[in-house]
């Protein structure tokens, strides 16, 4: 086919980018890949792919056939240079900062974040003499009055596991970069890049956790980041190879090469069941609010109409009868299902402060915008009527 300068589009890019299926074996759906080590023709090839004079792969923690294409593709999405796949979001988080980080920096990161990666900063890298600052980046004047030549990382979520808060990535991104050395890392989770492309608004880095909307159904643990080449070689050959070891197994990559394929569709259905629960939550009398980006009462809905292209997946919402009537109305529910993670198929419904945020001491919840009586909610691709039926129902019993 004759080539275009035209850039195709995100579905085009998710199914197609970086695979000719009519190469090698001929095989349309790029194979699994399911060998731990590589063999060199000669020892001399073998020394010039260790020293990485020569292009080939060597052992499958450091690259494999099927991970490679998956990371040429993420990179594409997200508008970026390279990508790394990793064991878990976990893993991508870890593996870069421990690769960008040394004793002495700091990491300035929003109030509100998944609870192991305030783990990870708070209990993890503090120890190693980095120093951690939370201020709400909600309002980009704070971070520019916290902000100094110590600052290497600026990390947020946006929306924000779990209270939905947005940063405003460009204005962040812009702040940070007055200072050369700061870095802005951005957890893209809940966004996915089809609905908001962090490098494109100036973010530098751009971590996932693939576990959730971009693997899509709820079978792997995944991670992934997105960055320039020169530091993604670097987090490669150190960050994952030597300090973490989080690889990702060309299985897990084969199913979230699958997962691409339909991320678009999928977060058009999540959106569209989203937008109709959180309208249905946001004038129920039990319920006292309803934190979701597509609703006009939403305090940064003008932020979320520039920067994502849907409102995404999540809600998040407080009863009047605060946690009690939450563990009531949870428990009442049929057709949701009681269970951490999001971005599956299956709608989802958890209580972060006993659940994926109690990583958190009561009083850091509190000091993090978390209430107590929050309860989350994953959209899935069921039919619409019949998450609200299911919604309604729990509602009357909570
Ligand atoms: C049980 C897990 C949940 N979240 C995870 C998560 C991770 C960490 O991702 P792995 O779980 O290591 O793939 C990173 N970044 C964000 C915004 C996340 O929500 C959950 O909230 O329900």
């Amino acid at each position: 086919s004759k080539p275009t300068n035209e850039k195709q589009g995100f579905s085009t890019r998710a199914i197609h980018h970086a695979w000719n299926p009519y190469a090698g074996t001929g095989d349309l759906n790029p194979p699994v890949h399911m060998s731990s080590t590589y063999t060199f023709p000669t020892v001399e090839d073998g020394m010039q792919r260790f020293l990485g004079e020569q292009e080939g792969y060597v052992y499958s923690r450091v690259g494999n056939p099927t991970t490679v294409l998956l990371e040429q593709r993420l990179a594409d999405l997200e508008g970026g240079e390279a990508a790394l796949v990793t064991a878990s979001g976990m893993g991508a988080t870890t593996s870069l900062l421990w690769t960008l980080l040394q004793p002495g920096d700091e990491v300035i990161a929003d109030k509100t974040l998944y609870g192991c990666t305030y783990s990870f900063f708070n209990h993890g890298l503090h120890k190693f003499g980095v120093t951690i600052t939370h201020v709400d980046m909600a309002d980009p004047a704070n971070l520019a009055a916290a902000i100094s030549a110590k600052t290497r990382i600026v990390f947020f979520e946006s929306p924000a596991n779990p209270n939905m808060r947005l940063v405003d990535i460009a204005a962040v991104s812009d702040i940070a970069h007055q200072y050369e050395n700061c870095k802005v890392v951005v957890d893209n989770t809940y966004c996915t890049p089809y609905l908001q492309r962090p490098l494109e608004l100036g973010a530098d880095y751009v971590v996932h956790s693939a576990t959730k909307y971009l693997g899509g159904h709820g079978d792997l643990i995944a991670g992934a980041i997105v960055g320039d080449a020169e530091t993604l070689t670097q987090v490669r050959f150190y960050g994952v190879k030597d300090m973490t070891g989080a690889v990702m197994s060309s299985q897990d990559a084969f199913l979230v090469l699958r997962g691409l394929k339909t991320l678009a569709l999928r977060m058009e259905r999540h959106s569209q069941n989203a937008q109709a629960i959180a309208e249905y939550l946001s004038t129920h009398p039990k319920v006292d609010v309803c934190h979701y980006p597509g609703l006009a009462s939403f305090p940064q809905y003008a932020l979320a109409r520039r920067q994502m292209a849907l409102p995404g997946g999540m809600v998040a919402f407080e009863l009047k009868g605060g946690f009690e009537a939450g563990c009531r109305f949870m428990n009442a529910l049929n057709l949701i299902t009681r269970a951490v993670s999001l971005g599956d198929a299956e709608s989802l419904a958890q209580h972060p402060a006993s659940m994926t945020h109690s990583t958190y001491s009561l009083e850091e919840r509190a000091e993090h915008m978390i209430s107590e009586g929050l309860v989350r909610a994953s959209a899935g691709l069921e039919d619409t009527a019949d998450l609200l039926r299911d919604v309604a129902q729990a509602l009357d019993a909570a």
